[in-house]
């Protein structure tokens, strides 16, 4: 028997050996398990025979309380522990079929004997619990699997840095508890196991690369120093998966003080999110917060406004080039992106102490009970020296105790008996009690008085609540001030013509995807920012699309949180971020740690190549060694046959064994027009902006949906002159082009776009 099939025996006995242990564990734990849940039952089923439930006298009641109090925790408990006990099943259960991804024998320096070291997705003891079977890939010692080949290494522990010698280093794909796939890597490192992954057909939902990270991803995933770092990484680098198992390895290295409440990720849109929804629950990790911006934003500023998505922005920008204020709306979006913008605001909140916030009346039945102006005149006389924040904080005390006179002069009106109905039950009870005197004329006056009081207190409870949040404060009149009547020491470039645009945009309600950082500034500097002081880890996902007011902010709400920025500044599909982006060596006003990714991992090489030719930045790209087709152009001659074309590639990349496919669009006035033209000919999806998830098959999107994610196949159905014509679209166009991880498909009438004609004719097939 040849030495190769001798060991892989060797590691199929280890492998059944482990599966073995496994199946003893689980069945250790079904009965732990069975029994709790039995328990569980029995204690719902006679949670209220155990208790005893005396209510007669008020220490009875007390005793009831306790009892119930003391039940409840116990179902509690065992409730948890269940849960528990039910955790650790899933993982036994997701170690099964593959146990384990990776192997390594180190020596340490100080030891004579090499250690063997399995790495999988969770760690297993073996049955003595003296043991690890398996090691988590998040233990400080499984960092040798992904830093160095055989040789020389090194790890770091809590006491210090460990050195030591790799003498084997072996990748396994084990499927079903068996081993599909062995392989040891010499001196000269080839990923077998990446190089599979990698060729397979793309997924609706992102998977771990737990088994193939690289070295520079791992010291993104692994950076414990930084409280900024920042990831400038190429289409396809990893920086999503990276962020991913980051989280995933922050929880686990932190598990006593970390949860996954604490960890927020904004994601470019909805789609996205679930896109990725599924890598932490499949490494035993609960999803963390995920939120787009846009809704992020939108819960702090509230339903006053309609808000612009990004997306509409974008839209706009593409489309609406012929509308009489397009101009002045591109000025006006350039300035509000930027931080002269939030020096302007500072200015006018200075400026607001003295005069001009607007205040909303009090009113109650139609009647105004503290009118804006005896708020307007209270807030003012304040003193000078106290912050607006902290005055409001004053104006709602001083509120409070005004509207309690009212409640009081309120009670013996006529209308409150009127209103008795909205009291519960419980309230006719309590005053049917406590007014039971000696004569019932006596009882019944104060069973009403009584009513009366709870009546007042409930309605006036509503209007104390609005105070209590500030709401006497106008924030969106005061912030139309700023463009209506005040004059700003130095105006900066168009501002009349900006102030006309925005005040009309603010009448109607409607706040721009520009103004919806500032407004959330300003009010914050008008009724104290609350940022999320629970949040200790933030990561922002395609930073390139983020505008230096939108930074400035997010530094503003989150100054104690962690942050880690991941984005590719070629992608900046989005006007006015990347002048002070931090993603760009030159704007690093910020302490923090950079980490530049330049190896693209999702396309093949033959399209990494011609993307790479007009890429719009600097930044180094590499391929990955992953052979496939050169991109190809098709080049038709009318609309007509650019129709049949594109049906014709499309059956063409189906019969490729291709399961998801996706014809990027420009916009979603294209998409729309795509979709309606391909809809009764071929079996296709759009995806807008409300789409939360996608299956296998075609569909058709705009780009800046398109983001984040990967495909097959990737068509583009106009790549003409006429489609892409301005060198903004450089990002737009290169974004498309990197969606696809096997096949790109170009179509263009007459000239193609400028980004395929400046590319090395030698990347791509002209047919
Ligand atoms: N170490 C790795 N092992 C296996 N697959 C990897 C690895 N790194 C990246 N990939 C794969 O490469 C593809 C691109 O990864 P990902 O989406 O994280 O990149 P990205 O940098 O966020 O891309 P983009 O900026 O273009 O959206 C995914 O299919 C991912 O699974």
């Amino acid at each position: 028997m040849s030495d190769e099939i001798n060991s892989r025996n060797t590691e199929q006995e280890r492998v059944n050996h482990v599966i073995h242990e496994i199946n003893k564990k689980e069945e250790k734990l079904y009965g732990k398990s069975s029994d709790l849940k039995e328990s569980v039952v029995d204690l719902r089923k006679n949670f209220w025979e155990d208790v005893k439930v005396n209510l007669d006298e008020p220490d009875d009641v007390i005793e009831t309380q306790a009892s119930l109090k003391q039940q409840a925790e116990l179902l509690s408990e065992r409730e948890r522990f269940h849960g528990k006990v039910g955790e650790e099943l899933k993982t036994l259960n997701r170690l099964k079929g593959s146990p384990y991804f990776g192997r390594i024998d180190f020596r340490e320096d100080s030891e004579k004997q090499k250690d063997q070291i399995y790495i999988g997705i969770s760690s297993l003891m073996d049955s003595e619990e003296d043991d690890f079977l398996v090691y988590d890939w998040r233990a400080p010692i499984s960092s040798l699997y992904y830093d160095y080949p055989p040789g020389k290494a090194a790890y770091e522990t809590i006491e210090g840095t460990i050195t030591g010698e790799i003498t084997l280093k072996r990748q396994f794909i084990i499927r079903q508890g068996m081993i599909k796939g062995m392989f040891d890597t010499g001196v000269t490192i080839v990923d077998h196991l990446l190089q599979q992954a990698l060729g397979n057909n793309a997924s609706t939902t992102m998977k771990s690369i737990v088994a193939t990270i690289q070295q520079e991803q791992n010291k993104i995933i692994r950076n414990e120093k930084s409280d900024l770092l920042i990831v400038q990484g190429t289409a396809g680098s990893g920086k999503t998966s990276a962020a991913l198992q980051r989280i995933a390895y922050l929880l686990y290295r932190y598990r006593e003080e970390l949860n996954a409440d604490n960890v927020v990720l904004f994601s470019p849109n909805p789609l996205f999110s679930s896109y990725i929804s599924n890598v932490l629950p499949e490494l035993g990790e609960t999803n963390v917060r995920q939120t787009t911006f846009l809704d992020y934003l939108q819960e702090g500023i509230g339903n006053k406004f309609s808000i612009e998505s990004p997306f509409e922005q974008m839209e706009y920008v593409l489309s609406k080039s012929n509308h009489e204020e397009f101009n002045i709306r591109m000025k006006s979006m350039d300035y509000k992106s930027s931080p002269q913008f939030k020096l302007l605001i500072d200015q006018f909140v200075s400026h607001l102490k003295d005069e001009d916030i607007q205040f909303k009346n009090i009113s109650f039945r139609k009647q105004v009970l503290i009118s804006k102006e005896q708020i307007h005149d209270y807030f003012y006389s304040l003193d000078d020296e106290i912050a607006i924040p902290n005055k409001m904080e004053l104006v709602s005390k001083w509120l409070l105790q005004e509207l309690q006179y009212h409640q009081r002069m309120e009670k013996d009106k006529d209308w409150v008996m009127e209103q008795v109905e909205l009291l519960d039950k419980e309230a006719f009870l309590k005053a049917y009690y406590k007014s039971q005197n000696s004569d019932e004329e006596s009882n019944v006056a104060e069973e009403e008085e009584i009513l009366r009081r709870a009546v007042v207190k409930k309605v006036f409870s509503k209007m104390k609540q609005l105070v209590e949040a500030f709401e006497f404060v106008n924030v969106s009149a005061t912030y139309q001030k700023l463009f209506i009547d005040w004059e700003p020491k130095e105006s900066p470039e168009h501002w009349k013509d900006i102030c006309l645009l925005t005040a009309f945009d603010l009448s109607r309600k409607f706040l721009t995807w520009e103004d919806a950082a500032p407004y959330l500034y300003f009010q914050g500097k008008l009724l104290g920012a609350h940022g999320d002081r629970a949040v200790r880890h933030l990561f922002i996902d395609e930073a390139q699309d983020y505008s230096a007011f939108q930074f400035a902010l997010i530094k503003d709400l989150f100054p104690y949180t962690r942050m880690t920025l991941l984005g590719d500044i070629n992608q900046a599909i989005y006007t006015n971020t990347t002048k002070e982006n931090p993603l760009l060596p030159k704007n690093q006003n910020w302490k923090h740690e950079r980490i530049t990714l330049t190896k693209s991992y999702r396309s093949t090489k033959q399209i990494v190549e011609f993307t790479k030719s007009f890429a719009p930045g600097q930044e180094k790209i590499e391929p990955f060694e992953r052979d496939g087709n050169k991109p190809l152009l098709v080049k038709v001659e009318n609309k007509k046959s650019m129709n049949e074309t594109l049906i014709g590639e499309l059956d063409k990349l189906q019969d490729k064994g291709y399961e998801t496919i996706a014809l990027i669009c420009k916009t979603l006035e294209e998409s729309e027009e795509i979709f309606n033209l391909l809809r009764n000919k071929v079996s296709v999806k759009q995806i807008n902006e409300e789409t939360y998830s996608f299956e296998k098959g075609i569909v058709v999107l705009p780009v800046y949906l398109a983001k984040g994610i990967e495909f097959d196949g990737v068509i583009i159905p106009d790549a003409s002159k006429n489609r892409y014509t301005a060198e903004s679209d450089r990002t737009l166009f290169y974004t498309a082009c990197t969606r696809a991880m096997h096949e790109l498909v170009m179509i263009s009438m007459d000239k193609a776009c400028m980004f395929i004609e400046g590319a090395s004719p030698e990347t791509y097939t002209i047919e």
